[in-house]
Protein backbone atom coordinates (compact mmCIF):
# COMPACT_ATOMS: atom_id res chain seq x y z
CA UNK A 1 0.00 0.00 0.00
CA UNK A 2 1.14 3.38 -0.94
CA UNK A 3 2.47 5.13 1.95
CA UNK A 4 2.42 9.06 0.97
CA UNK A 5 1.00 11.11 3.41
CA UNK A 6 -2.53 11.88 2.29
CA UNK A 7 -2.51 15.54 3.17
CA UNK A 8 0.90 15.64 0.34
CA UNK A 9 -1.71 14.73 -2.33
CA UNK A 10 -3.96 17.90 -1.61
CA UNK A 11 -3.75 20.66 -4.26
CA UNK A 12 -5.89 23.26 -1.60
CA UNK A 13 -8.54 25.35 -3.35
CA UNK A 14 -9.15 29.02 -2.57
CA UNK A 15 -10.78 29.62 -5.75
CA UNK A 16 -14.59 30.72 -4.51
CA UNK A 17 -15.35 34.43 -6.42
CA UNK A 18 -15.35 36.46 -2.67
CA UNK A 19 -11.82 34.78 -1.79
CA UNK A 20 -9.25 37.91 -1.08
CA UNK A 21 -5.62 38.34 -0.81
CA UNK A 22 -5.90 37.77 2.55
CA UNK A 23 -7.53 34.42 2.33
CA UNK A 24 -4.63 33.30 0.05
CA UNK A 25 -2.42 35.09 2.57
CA UNK A 26 -4.05 32.55 5.29
CA UNK A 27 -4.13 29.55 3.21
CA UNK A 28 -0.61 29.87 1.63
CA UNK A 29 0.46 29.93 5.83
CA UNK A 30 -2.09 26.46 5.96
CA UNK A 31 -0.67 24.86 2.93
CA UNK A 32 3.34 25.55 4.06
CA UNK A 33 2.54 24.32 7.70
CA UNK A 34 0.79 20.65 6.86
CA UNK A 35 2.19 20.41 3.70
CA UNK A 36 0.12 20.10 0.84
CA UNK A 37 1.29 19.26 -3.24
CA UNK A 38 0.19 22.68 -4.10
CA UNK A 39 -2.08 25.77 -3.79
CA UNK A 40 -4.61 26.48 -6.71
CA UNK A 41 -5.83 29.65 -6.72
CA UNK A 42 -7.41 32.28 -9.01
CA UNK A 43 -5.16 33.23 -12.03
CA UNK A 44 -5.18 36.66 -10.30
CA UNK A 45 -4.10 35.48 -7.16
CA UNK A 46 -0.48 33.54 -8.55
CA UNK A 47 1.69 36.34 -8.17
CA UNK A 48 0.71 36.86 -4.76
CA UNK A 49 0.97 32.80 -4.18
CA UNK A 50 4.27 32.74 -6.12
CA UNK A 51 5.85 35.42 -3.82
CA UNK A 52 4.56 33.38 -0.47
CA UNK A 53 5.51 30.76 -1.20
CA UNK A 54 9.13 31.16 -2.40
CA UNK A 55 11.06 28.74 -0.90
CA UNK A 56 8.70 26.75 -0.10
CA UNK A 57 8.15 22.73 -1.10
CA UNK A 58 4.57 23.72 -1.85
CA UNK A 59 3.50 24.51 -5.36
CA UNK A 60 1.48 27.20 -6.92
CA UNK A 61 -1.12 25.93 -9.51
CA UNK A 62 -3.75 27.62 -10.63
CA UNK A 63 -6.98 27.26 -12.61
CA UNK A 64 -7.77 28.24 -16.76
CA UNK A 65 -11.26 28.86 -18.20
CA UNK A 66 -12.64 28.05 -14.86
CA UNK A 67 -15.62 27.64 -13.97
CA UNK A 68 -17.52 26.97 -16.93
CA UNK A 69 -14.77 26.24 -19.56
CA UNK A 70 -16.67 28.42 -22.35
CA UNK A 71 -13.86 30.75 -22.91
CA UNK A 72 -11.97 30.33 -26.36
CA UNK A 73 -9.05 28.65 -26.90
CA UNK A 74 -6.92 30.87 -27.62
CA UNK A 75 -8.39 32.76 -24.52
CA UNK A 76 -7.15 29.63 -22.49
CA UNK A 77 -4.38 29.62 -23.99
CA UNK A 78 -3.08 33.10 -23.39
CA UNK A 79 -4.57 32.90 -19.17
CA UNK A 80 -2.16 30.06 -19.53
CA UNK A 81 0.86 31.50 -20.83
CA UNK A 82 0.22 34.60 -18.36
CA UNK A 83 -0.08 32.23 -15.53
CA UNK A 84 3.42 30.22 -15.99
CA UNK A 85 5.12 33.45 -16.31
CA UNK A 86 3.67 34.71 -12.83
CA UNK A 87 5.04 31.42 -11.24
CA UNK A 88 2.26 28.27 -11.75
CA UNK A 89 4.08 25.30 -12.39
CA UNK A 90 0.49 23.28 -13.02
CA UNK A 91 -2.63 24.51 -14.67
CA UNK A 92 -6.10 23.19 -14.00
CA UNK A 93 -7.84 23.72 -17.47
CA UNK A 94 -11.92 23.24 -18.09
CA UNK A 95 -12.93 21.45 -21.33
CA UNK A 96 -15.35 23.33 -23.01
CA UNK A 97 -18.39 21.12 -21.98
CA UNK A 98 -20.73 21.83 -24.58
CA UNK A 99 -18.67 20.94 -27.37
CA UNK A 100 -17.92 17.64 -25.45
CA UNK A 101 -22.07 16.98 -25.00
CA UNK A 102 -22.33 17.81 -28.83
CA UNK A 103 -19.77 15.29 -29.66
CA UNK A 104 -17.45 18.24 -31.01
CA UNK A 105 -14.36 15.82 -30.57
CA UNK A 106 -11.95 17.79 -32.65
CA UNK A 107 -12.53 21.18 -30.63
CA UNK A 108 -12.16 19.84 -27.65
CA UNK A 109 -9.04 18.13 -27.96
CA UNK A 110 -7.77 21.44 -29.79
CA UNK A 111 -8.96 23.23 -27.03
CA UNK A 112 -7.25 21.06 -24.62
CA UNK A 113 -3.87 20.61 -26.68
CA UNK A 114 -3.75 24.45 -26.84
CA UNK A 115 -3.33 24.62 -23.48
CA UNK A 116 -0.85 21.55 -22.43
CA UNK A 117 1.18 22.75 -25.36
CA UNK A 118 1.92 26.40 -23.99
CA UNK A 119 2.05 25.13 -20.60
CA UNK A 120 4.49 22.46 -21.35
CA UNK A 121 6.94 24.97 -23.32
CA UNK A 122 7.01 26.80 -19.74
CA UNK A 123 7.40 23.48 -17.95
CA UNK A 124 4.36 23.31 -16.33
CA UNK A 125 1.91 20.37 -16.09
CA UNK A 126 -1.92 20.71 -17.31
CA UNK A 127 -4.81 19.03 -15.46
CA UNK A 128 -7.80 18.54 -17.30
CA UNK A 129 -11.27 18.93 -15.81
CA UNK A 130 -14.45 17.01 -17.10
CA UNK A 131 -17.14 18.73 -14.88
CA UNK A 132 -18.28 14.88 -14.95
CA UNK A 133 -21.59 15.39 -12.88
CA UNK A 134 -22.71 17.65 -15.69
CA UNK A 135 -22.24 14.75 -18.46
CA UNK A 136 -24.43 12.05 -19.28
CA UNK A 137 -22.77 8.78 -19.56
CA UNK A 138 -19.66 6.87 -19.21
CA UNK A 139 -18.73 6.77 -22.93
CA UNK A 140 -18.49 10.78 -22.91
CA UNK A 141 -16.10 10.46 -19.91
CA UNK A 142 -14.00 7.50 -21.66
CA UNK A 143 -13.60 9.96 -24.45
CA UNK A 144 -12.45 13.01 -22.70
CA UNK A 145 -9.51 10.66 -21.07
CA UNK A 146 -8.37 9.48 -24.10
CA UNK A 147 -8.60 13.02 -25.64
CA UNK A 148 -7.02 14.33 -22.37
CA UNK A 149 -3.99 11.55 -22.67
CA UNK A 150 -3.82 12.39 -26.66
CA UNK A 151 -3.06 15.82 -26.17
CA UNK A 152 -0.60 15.21 -23.58
CA UNK A 153 -2.05 15.65 -20.26
CA UNK A 154 -0.60 14.82 -16.83
CA UNK A 155 -4.14 14.85 -15.03
CA UNK A 156 -7.62 13.82 -15.28
CA UNK A 157 -9.51 15.99 -13.33
CA UNK A 158 -13.23 15.20 -12.06
CA UNK A 159 -14.76 19.03 -11.00
CA UNK A 160 -14.32 22.29 -10.36
CA UNK A 161 -16.29 22.68 -7.20
CA UNK A 162 -19.08 24.60 -8.38
CA UNK A 163 -20.52 22.44 -11.24
CA UNK A 164 -24.48 22.71 -10.23
CA UNK A 165 -27.80 20.20 -11.38
CA UNK A 166 -31.20 20.86 -10.51
CA UNK A 167 -32.86 18.06 -8.15
CA UNK A 168 -36.64 17.22 -8.70
CA UNK A 169 -37.63 19.99 -6.79
CA UNK A 170 -35.52 22.16 -8.80
CA UNK A 171 -32.83 23.00 -5.91
CA UNK A 172 -28.85 23.47 -7.21
CA UNK A 173 -26.59 20.81 -5.86
CA UNK A 174 -23.33 21.07 -6.16
CA UNK A 175 -21.73 18.31 -8.30
CA UNK A 176 -17.98 16.42 -7.39
CA UNK A 177 -16.12 13.93 -7.38
CA UNK A 178 -17.25 9.95 -6.85
CA UNK A 179 -15.94 7.05 -6.28
CA UNK A 180 -17.59 5.46 -9.41
CA UNK A 181 -16.02 8.51 -11.63
CA UNK A 182 -12.51 8.03 -9.85
CA UNK A 183 -12.76 4.29 -10.86
CA UNK A 184 -14.19 4.71 -14.07
CA UNK A 185 -11.37 7.47 -15.21
CA UNK A 186 -8.77 5.58 -13.83
CA UNK A 187 -9.61 2.31 -15.91
CA UNK A 188 -9.98 4.77 -19.09
CA UNK A 189 -5.64 6.16 -18.59
CA UNK A 190 -2.97 4.73 -19.50
CA UNK A 191 -0.40 4.71 -16.31
CA UNK A 192 1.05 7.86 -17.91
CA UNK A 193 -1.92 9.95 -17.09
CA UNK A 194 -2.89 10.49 -13.36
CA UNK A 195 -6.33 10.73 -11.73
CA UNK A 196 -7.52 13.77 -9.60
CA UNK A 197 -10.03 13.74 -7.45
CA UNK A 198 -11.97 17.23 -6.90
CA UNK A 199 -15.14 18.99 -5.39
CA UNK A 200 -17.24 18.18 -2.36
CA UNK A 201 -13.84 15.68 -0.42
CA UNK A 202 -14.33 16.90 2.99
CA UNK A 203 -13.15 14.44 5.20
CA UNK A 204 -9.83 12.73 5.97
CA UNK A 205 -12.01 9.35 5.54
CA UNK A 206 -13.36 10.71 2.23
CA UNK A 207 -9.76 10.79 0.57
CA UNK A 208 -8.57 7.73 2.07
CA UNK A 209 -11.47 6.21 0.19
CA UNK A 210 -10.71 8.04 -3.33
CA UNK A 211 -7.09 7.38 -3.14
CA UNK A 212 -7.50 3.65 -2.83
CA UNK A 213 -9.60 4.15 -5.95
CA UNK A 214 -6.32 5.37 -8.10
CA UNK A 215 -6.51 9.13 -7.31
CA UNK A 216 -3.03 10.48 -6.90
CA UNK A 217 -3.92 14.15 -6.12
CA UNK A 218 -7.18 15.50 -4.46
CA UNK A 219 -8.56 19.14 -5.07
CA UNK A 220 -10.17 20.32 -1.86
CA UNK A 221 -10.91 23.82 -0.27
CA UNK A 222 -11.62 21.39 3.02
CA UNK A 223 -7.71 21.23 3.47
CA UNK A 224 -7.77 21.81 7.57
CA UNK A 225 -10.45 19.23 8.09
CA UNK A 226 -8.71 16.42 6.34
CA UNK A 227 -5.64 17.20 7.59
CA UNK A 228 -6.81 16.98 11.50
CA UNK A 229 -8.27 13.99 10.58
CA UNK A 230 -5.12 12.78 9.31
CA UNK A 231 -3.30 13.00 12.34
CA UNK A 232 -2.03 9.96 13.90
CA UNK A 233 -3.40 7.98 11.35
CA UNK A 234 -1.07 5.44 10.29
CA UNK A 235 -2.47 4.18 6.70
CA UNK A 236 -1.24 7.46 5.21
O1 LIG B 1 -10.39 21.65 -7.43
C1 LIG B 1 -10.89 22.33 -6.61
C2 LIG B 1 -12.28 22.47 -6.21
O2 LIG B 1 -12.69 23.79 -6.37
C3 LIG B 1 -12.49 22.06 -4.82
O3 LIG B 1 -13.83 21.99 -4.55
P1 LIG B 1 -14.40 22.08 -3.06
O4 LIG B 1 -14.42 23.53 -2.71
O5 LIG B 1 -15.76 21.48 -3.15
O6 LIG B 1 -13.47 21.32 -2.14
Amino acid sequence: MMSKPIVSLIDHAVLHPTQTDDDVRAACELCDRVGVASICVKPSHVPLAAELLKGSAVKVSTVIGFPHGGTTTKAKATETLEACQQGAVEVDMVVNVGKALAGDWDYVLADIKAVVDVARQAGTITKVIFETGLLPDDATKQKLCELSEQAGAAFVKTSTGFGFVKDDSGALQSTGATEYDIRLMRAACSDKVQVKASGGIRSYEDAVKLVALGATRLGTSGTEAIAAGAENKADY
